[in-house]
């Protein structure tokens, strides 16, 4: 299965390591791609909405055609378990897309376009750590599903 995470800006040092270890403790599960898509501009000198905009264009030219999920604040709180499974059903189809909003968040473009929207949590995370946090989910969901232990 392939599993495309698209997350706009680029991943900051003291994370990289963290994201590494998920990438290949994913490799017996899944072709693992992290797309890191070009920041909408600067906030001292653009309005949010032109950068949101522009941003979900970049995203946009990254995901092609393919139907995605949305990590987003305001989205439907899934369990764990429920997570896996919806892995499991993207594995028939063999492909799988995540976006993640950059900084300021997501534009009602991708809001509009996506097939799902999901919440972490109540927490706001930066864009750099919900995208750790769901590689850790993807590895617990094929964890699930394999029936695997791991902590619980
Ligand atoms: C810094 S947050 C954006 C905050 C922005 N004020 C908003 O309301 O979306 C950056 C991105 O990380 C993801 N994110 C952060 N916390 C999240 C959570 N609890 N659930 C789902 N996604 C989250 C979302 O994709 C969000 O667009």
């Amino acid at each position: 299965m392939k599993i495309k995470i698209i997350v706009p800006g680029k991943l900051s040092k003291h994370l990289k390591s963290a994201v590494d270890f998920y990438i290949k403790r994913l490799k017996r599960f899944a072709k693992l791609e992290i797309i890191y898509t070009k920041l909408g501009g600067d906030l001292n000198v653009m309005d949010s909405k032109t950068i949101l905009n522009k941003e979900a264009q970049n995203i946009l030219n990254a995901i092609g055609k393919a139907d995605f999920i949305l990590l987003d604040l305001h989205g439907e709180k899934v369990t764990s378990e429920q997570f896996a499974r919806m892995i499991e059903t993207d594995r028939l189809k063999g492909n799988m897309t995540f976006v993640i909003g950059g900084p300021l968040g997501v534009s009602e473009l991708l809001r509009d376009q996506a097939k799902r929207r999901i919440s972490l949590s109540d927490l706001t995370f930066t864009h750099e750590l919900a995208l750790l946090i769901l590689l850790e989910q993807i590895f617990r969901g094929f964890k699930i599903i394999m029936n695997e232990k791991y902590h619980y």
